[in-house]
């Protein structure tokens, strides 16, 4: 194997003449005196001269030429330089000189000095051959060093010996065994391989210049896998550096490729030019607080000159889907600034410092672009009282990030923070002190009139007949949110649309109500008709009591399509949400209630009552209940509450359980009354249900004026 000595520097290029003149150098030439050379013509040479300590160089041995016979010498010259040897006298011994070159080796050893010969130039012209294209590569040639090869990428392809070698499938071991890099294996591995592979003599040189030219080959391979190691090398240390430069810039690098999704949400304003307090319906008092906040976004400057101040955050409090997110929105779109809308579930995180540093990216995007609005949804998640609980490990450290980027800015510096809970009771308290979040504002669910107006806001989004009324769907649609307002107004649509209607009608409208109220029609259940008289009768009990009793509340509609769990029902409308209720109204309710199981009695006897009046027993129950231990109602129990039953001596229980069963059974009696006297009534409304099914509020009145319905 090619080895130049260490002594060189590394990226040292090893010009033609220096590997030629290792050839014959007689410092390095270390011809061993082996069994099979040991004839007169080999002995290892003294030094007569030394070449320059920092050059290169080369010796046979390392060439695994060392034990090459004369003959075969002479072989192999005349396999890399045809031609070079004819006519000439072969002389018998080594001779070498570095001066006299030619001349003085032939005197000392009796043979022809080939090496001198090649560091001629000349010789380049006289015999461009298979040596010459190997040499005039070798102008640069890859040197190894102690620290590895360093070379020029530069190299050509070698046509020589080797592959003719290769034919002969010896080739293959060669270029394995020139790739071994340690020089004293590859020597071995020669020797070796002449040994094992019972080399013919005759072709003894051609394997030892398949040798030398397979480390050629080899060395170029070599230095292309170096050159393409290298680059890999440099590129991956590139990236390493970019990584690391990225995690000095943002220790949450990582964490952002990871959540981006929520994290961008939290930090891409939105500009809410489109919403405005026009959109929110039903919630005068709040939208009327909000004012002066969005007067502030509008113009923070005005505030600070008057030294006014306002609070940093504001607390939206109320029940799920009354439009706290629609307000906050309305306040950043009536003021024009950027809205940065963050729900509390997205801080919750199971990694550590997630959270806090998803809080302060908002703050620190949202201050950049101030006056803004932030919006925190779901306060409760973030900024709950649960102190490091195992499902929540981090949620202390992101309530504290929360709390330093709240103290961190003043009051004027114009960004709002308006937070949304469904549960104010559940916040740290550390969040409501003043500074924070020191306003609260209260979203309740919309009253008769604000139902009104977001049902005729949605209504008016599709298209609806003249004949709607949308108080009459409000007043029956009592605790509704805005949402759910939202919704029915849609599955109205959706239900006109299914049936081929042009527009929604009250129809459809009282459709979805009891859709959401009750659960839907069960018009595939086929009731038979005993049960559905049964029905019939039991319903038109209650109605026929909630229109005779003077405290009832106006009848609405009456039905015996199955819905949900029930066979049938009265709906009564309140004409006005009812903020309190008088004794005579709840009394009312009870008869009402009451009014179908004394129906069933009375047209088809106590051995047939059924079960279906449990629901209303309960509802009776539950009022006279209240009536006696909370409203003070009871003359016997007298003007006191009593909360926990269970704890009251036996007495106090069973006189509690004596005046709501004298209520009970004196309602029960009423509605007996009123049955009685109006069973003609009744046998109407019942049998009108039996045809129509469905009567509302108008077609009851006509039928119980014992008017004839017109057949619709
Ligand atoms: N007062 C309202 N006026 C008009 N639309 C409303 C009103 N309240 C709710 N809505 C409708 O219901 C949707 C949901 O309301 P929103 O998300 O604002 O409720 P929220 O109080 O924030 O609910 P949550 O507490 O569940 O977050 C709104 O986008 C809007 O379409
Ligand atoms: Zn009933």
């Amino acid at each position: 194997m090619f080895s130049l000595s260490s002594t060189v520097q590394p990226q040292v290029t090893v010009p033609l003449s220096h590997l030629i003149n290792a050839f014959h150098s007689p410092k390095t030439i270390s011809i061993s005196v082996s069994a099979s050379a040991a004839q007169n013509q080999h002995r290892d040479v003294a030094t007569e001269h030394e070449p320059p300590s920092s050059e290169p160089v080369l010796n046979l041995r390392d060439l695994g030429l060392s034990e090459l016979k004369i003959g075969q010498l002479d072989q192999l010259v005349d396999n890399l330089l045809p031609g070079f040897f004819k006519g000439k006298k072969i002389p018998s011994h080594w001779h070498t000189s570095h001066v006299s070159a030619q001349s003085f080796f032939e005197n000392k050893y009796g043979y022809f000095d080939i090496f001198s010969t090649l560091r001629s130039s000349c010789l380049y012209r006289r015999h461009p051959r298979t040596l010459q294209s190997i040499c005039s590569d070798l102008q640069y040639w890859p040197v190894y060093t102690v620290s590895g090869f360093k070379t020029l990428s530069r190299t050509r392809r070698l046509q020589s010996t080797s592959e003719r070698l290769a034919s002969q499938h010896i080739a293959p071991s060669f270029v394995k065994g020139f790739l071994l890099r340690d020089r004293g294996s590859d020597v071995e591995s020669l020797d070796k391989l002449m040994k094992t592979k019972n080399i013919p003599e005759a072709h003894q040189d051609a394997f030892k210049t398949g040798f030398a030219e397979g480390f050629l080959k080899a060395q170029a391979l070599t230095q292309k896998t170096n050159d393409s190691l290298r680059r890999t090398r440099l590129f991956l240390l590139v990236l390493l550096l970019l990584g690391i430069y990225g995690l000095l810039k943002n220790p949450f690098l990582s964490v952002r490729f990871r959540t981006t999704t929520g994290l961008d949400s939290a930090v891409d304003p939105v500009q809410m030019k489109n919403v405005t307090f026009e959109h929110v319906k039903g919630v005068e008092e709040a939208k009327q607080e909000l004012q002066e906040v969005v007067e502030f976004l509008k113009n923070p400057q005005k505030f600070t000159v008057l030294g006014g101040k306002l609070p940093k955050g504001i607390l939206l409090v109320g029940p799920p889907g009354t439009g706290k997110t629609l307000l906050a929105r309305a306040v950043a779109g009536e003021a024009d600034v950027p809205f940065y809308y963050a729900s509390g579930s997205e801080f919750d995180e199971m990694f550590v410092g997630v959270g806090a540093s998803r809080i302060r990216n908002l703050f620190r995007e949202a201050k950049a672009n101030a006056p803004c609005v932030i919006f925190i949804d779901e306060l409760d998640s973030v900024g709950g009282k649960r102190i490091e609980s195992p499902m929540h490990p981090y949620s202390r450290q992101t309530i504290n990030q929360l709390l330093a980027e709240m103290d961190g800015f003043k009051p004027n510096e114009g960004v709002i923070i308006i937070g949304a809970t469904n549960f104010p009771e559940a916040l740290d308290n550390a969040l409501i002190r003043p500074g924070r979040f020191d306003m609260q504002v209260t979203v309740p669910r919309p009253d008769v009139k604000g139902r009104t107006e977001i049902l005729k806001w949605y209504l008016n989004k599709i298209k609806f007949d003249q004949s709607v009324d949308p108080e009459i769907i409000a007043r029956g649609t009592v605790g509704f949110s805005g949402a759910e307002l939202e919704n029915l107004v849609n599955q109205a649509a959706l239900k006109a649309a299914v049936d081929g209607k042009e527009m929604v009608t009250m129809k459809e409208l009282e459709f979805s109500k009891d859709k959401i109220l009750m659960g839907p029609e069960r018009r595939s259940v086929e009731i038979d008709n005993k049960n559905k008289t049964i029905t019939a009768y039991h319903e038109s009990g209650h109605a026929i009591i909630a229109y005779y009793t003077k405290d009832a509340m106006p009848i609405n509609k009456a039905t015996i399509m199955p819905r949900g769990p029930t066979l049938g029902h009265v709906s009564l409308l309140p004409e006005n949400d009812r903020w309190n209720e008088t004794r005579a109204q709840l009394l009312a309710q009870m008869d009402v209630s009451m009014g179908g199981r004394v129906a069933e009695e009375l047209i088809f006897g106590t051995d047939h009552i059924t079960t279906g009046a449990s629901s209303d027993f309960d509802n009776a129950t539950k009022i006279a209940k209240r009536m006696v231990t909370k409203f003070g109602m009871s003359e016997k129990l007298g003007v006191m509450t009593y909360n926990d039953t269970g704890k009251l001596s036996p007495e106090t229980q069973s006189a509690i359980e004596q005046e709501i069963r004298i209520l009970l059974r004196d309602s029960y009696e009423r509605a007996k009354h009123i049955l009685k006297t109006h069973a003609k009534e009744h046998k109407n409304l019942a049998e009108a249900l039996l045809t129509y099914e469905t009567l509302d509020a108008k077609e009851i009145q006509i039928v119980l004026e014992g008017k004839k319905l017109e057949v619709r």
